[in-house]
Order: C-alpha cells, then structure tokens, then sequence
C-alpha cells in the first residue's frame, strides 16, 4: 500500500494533467515538488461531466485521485479550489474540464520555444521543454505512447523538427485488428528481445514490430547524433520502458545515452505553472 500524503509546506498544492491518447496523466506537485504521479485510463465525455461536477463540490472522486492523494488534495482545497494545469491532445476532452473553476490550459504559445508549427502537439512541445530543462540543449526527445514521437531543439530552444509513428502497443493491435489470423501479442513483460527468425505467430509478429521499431529508433538516435553530437536524448512514455530494454539488448552502446524519465511533460507543465503561482525560488 502507498503511503498517505499530506501538505506539509506553505508553498500551494497544484495539478497537472496531459491528456493523451491512451491515458490520463496525472501529477500533484507543492510548489515545485512532484509529490505523486499517476494514471487513469480513458474516461467517456459524459462520465467526466460527472466527475468533475463531483470534484468542484469538494469531494474526490475516487475514479481520479487515488487514496494516497485524496486527504492531501482535501486538505489543501480548504483555501480555495486546487490549480489545475491542462495540456491535451484531444480536443473532445479539453473543453469539458474548463468547467472546473481553476483550470489553466496550457498552450504552446506560452512556452519559451521557438520555431513551433501550429498543429505541433502540445505534449511534444512540453516533454521538449521539459527535457531542455532538466538536460540541457539541443536536445531529442522520444515519446513512446499511444504514438511514439521523435521531437527535437536545437542550442537555441529552436524546434528542428521530427517524426512521427505508431507507438509499440499500436502497432501490435492494428495488425491483429485489420488481419484474420493474427493472435494478440502483448509485448513480454520482462522486454527481453523476441527470437528474430520467428517460428510461430506470435513471435514473427512481436520480431517484426520490435526489430523495426529498436532499428528505426537507433537510425534516428544517429542521424540526431550526427547533426548534434553531444545533445541529450531523453525518453518517456508508457512504452518506454520496454522499448529502452529492447534497446539496451539489441545496441547497448546508443540505450547508454539515452535518459529515461517519465514525468517530462510535468516538468513542462511545471514551468508554466511556476511562472504563475506564488511559489518559493
Ligand atoms: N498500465 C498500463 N495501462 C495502459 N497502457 C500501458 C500501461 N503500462 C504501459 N502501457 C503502454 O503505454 C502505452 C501508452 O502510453 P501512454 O504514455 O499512456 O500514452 P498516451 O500518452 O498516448 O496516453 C500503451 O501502448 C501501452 O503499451
Ligand atoms: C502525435 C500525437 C498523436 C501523440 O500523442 P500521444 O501518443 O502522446 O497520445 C500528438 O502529439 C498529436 O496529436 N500531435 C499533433 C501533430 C503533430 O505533433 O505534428
Ligand atoms: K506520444
């Protein structure tokens, strides 16, 4: 069990939430500090309606805050309603939680980021600054989730652009989804690399997805390398730890430069938010 979390500092309790494609991401930070980060699956429109009416009448529905956060949310709502930090990449979802009365969309134009395009995905724009942030620039960024992203800035926090593909779990499903015979492969728990010249089904599916997607992220890493050899790369996302594994099996030498870290989009939202609220330097 985890432990119960309470607001202990004077700095203000905030929220962050990405809404990505697959999930909702989820942080409770103080200040500056994360205190907990956690997810929850996809939520219908009209469900959220409810929740969030829940929500804004003081009580914490459990189908958002896990037991751990909840006294510590409870407690702090005692000074007003909670900030909420939202950055989304699915519009039917956005609009509705601007009916919670303290929500702050974060959009790219309030990033300190140059040379982004207008339909650039907001969670691309703020895991690229986060990892700047934490790393140093330029810098590259890989987003293993529903889609696995490639996203990169140069020494003067300048997109230079990237790329764009079906992350890991996608791939698996679209190919039993549009095919008569192919069972449902889940990726292997312990991410170690499947037998490349397959001999059953499932492996020659699970062979042909990951050997490309390691291949495709290692001619990547390199033509990035080439451009900008002593740049960070960071890597986040729900699939990032079994792709980092697949990496580290296949070319250990390029996982080895490779950071991973899943809160960097937090550390994006973060930087909007501390410009904002009365937080301790
Ligand atoms: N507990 C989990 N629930 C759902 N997906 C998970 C989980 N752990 C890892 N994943 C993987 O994370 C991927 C989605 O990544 P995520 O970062 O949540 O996506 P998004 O940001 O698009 O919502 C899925 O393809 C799945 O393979
Ligand atoms: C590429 C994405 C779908 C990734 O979303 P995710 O997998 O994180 O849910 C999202 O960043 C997006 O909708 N981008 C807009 C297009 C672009 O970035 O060019
Ligand atoms: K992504």
């Amino acid at each position: 069990m985890t432990n119960v979390i309470h607001p202990q500092t004077v700095d203000p309790t905030w929220l962050a939430l990405m809404i990505g494609n697959s999930r909702l991401h989820w942080a409770l930070f103080s200040g500056k500090t994360l205190r907990e980060a956690w997810e929850i699956d996809q939520v219908p429109v009209t469900a959220i309606e409810r929740l969030i009416q829940q929500w804004a009448q003081g009580d914490w529905p459990e189908a958002i805050f896990p037991l751990n956060v909840r006294e510590w949310v409870r407690q702090a709502a005692k000074a007003g309603p909670i900030p909420l930090y939202l950055a989304s990449v699915v519009p039917a979802q956005t609009s509705i939680w601007q009916t919670y009365p303290a929500t702050t969309i974060v959009t790219p134009d309030r990033l300190p980021l140059k040379g982004l395009y207008p339909t650039l995905g907001i969670d691309r724009a703020l895991a690229i600054l986060g990892a700047g942030n934490q790393l140093g620039w330029p810098v590259l960024v890989l987003d293993a989730g529903t889609a696995l992203t490639l996203t990169g800035a140069d020494g003067d926090r300048h997109l230079v652009g990237g790329a764009i593909l079906p992350g890991l779990g996608l791939q698996l499903h679209a190919l039993v989804e549009h095919t008569a015979a192919l069972p449902i492969v889940e990726a292997r728990s312990d991410s170690t690399l499947p037998p490349r010249w397959a001999l059953n089904t499932a492996d020659a599916v699970e062979s042909g997805i990951v050997y490309t997607m390691v291949a495709g992220i290692q001619d990547f890493i390199g033509a990035w390398r080439t451009k900008f050899p002593d740049s960070a790369i960071a890597m986040t996302g729900g699939d990032s730890t079994s792709l980092l594994n697949y990496l580290q099996a296949k070319a250990p030498e390029v996982a080895a430069i490779v950071q991973p870290d899943p809160h960097l989009i937090f550390w994006g939202i973060r930087s909007v938010a501390l410009a904002q609220l009365p937080i301790s330097q």
